[in-house]
């Protein structure tokens, strides 16, 4: 199972890479590893098993958080009407967004980021994203408030780009240019 110390940290140059399509359908291979970074997710959030093996509970990863650059990540978070999404993604993309931002109050942190970076991480309110599921199934979903931050907070390490790189003022050495 994967725990803490397959996260890799601030710095290292994958989390600054631009990950590489999945080649689909996906192999047994990502598979595992995509069912993997789940069920990580799922046990980070666990009371027992987080305490047991030491997991920061997170509500996703993407695979470049585990040395992996590829296009895929998971996530486990309920919206506010409770509708559960937990699920793996590969090749996920963003067909359009709201024009509206939001953001969280607490600002944002990082299985990658073992500091507190204070500040406000704009996104967009709802965007509508596309990919395939574990089960080989593309899928379209629209989505709006913590869930939609946290695609777009996975979509970003896709794309090499930390949270903080989109706080405004905030000045990283390893800093990325955003588009
Ligand atoms: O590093 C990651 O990608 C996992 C992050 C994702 C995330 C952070 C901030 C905002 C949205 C998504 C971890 O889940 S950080 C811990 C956390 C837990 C619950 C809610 C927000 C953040
Ligand atoms: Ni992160």
């Amino acid at each position: 199972m994967l725990t803490m110390k397959d996260v890799v940290r601030e710095g290292h140059p994958v989390l600054r890479e631009v990950a590489k399509e999945v080649p689909l359908p996906a192999s047994k291979e990502d598979k595992e590893t995509l069912q993997r970074m789940l069920d990580f997710v799922i046990n980070s959030q666990d009371p027992e098993l987080s305490e047991k093996y030491q997991l920061r509970p997170g509500v996703g990863i993407a695979a470049p958080q585990i040395g992996i650059a590829k296009r895929m990540f998971a996530v486990h978070v309920a919206d506010d009407n409770d509708n559960l999404y937990s699920m793996g993604l590969f090749n996920p993309k963003i067909i359009s967004h709201s024009v509206e931002e939001t953001h969280l109050e607490s600002g944002e942190g990082c299985l990658s980021v073992d500091r507190d970076i204070p500040g406000i991480v704009p996104r967009y309110a709802r965007i509508t994203v596309k990919g395939t599921n574990l089960d080989g199934e593309e899928v379209t979903l629209r989505l709006r408030g913590l869930v939609s931050i946290v695609f777009q907070h996975e979509m970003d390490h896709l794309n090499g780009i930390m949270f903080y790189d989109r706080i405004e003022g905030f000045k990283d050495p390893f800093k990325k240019e955003l588009p």
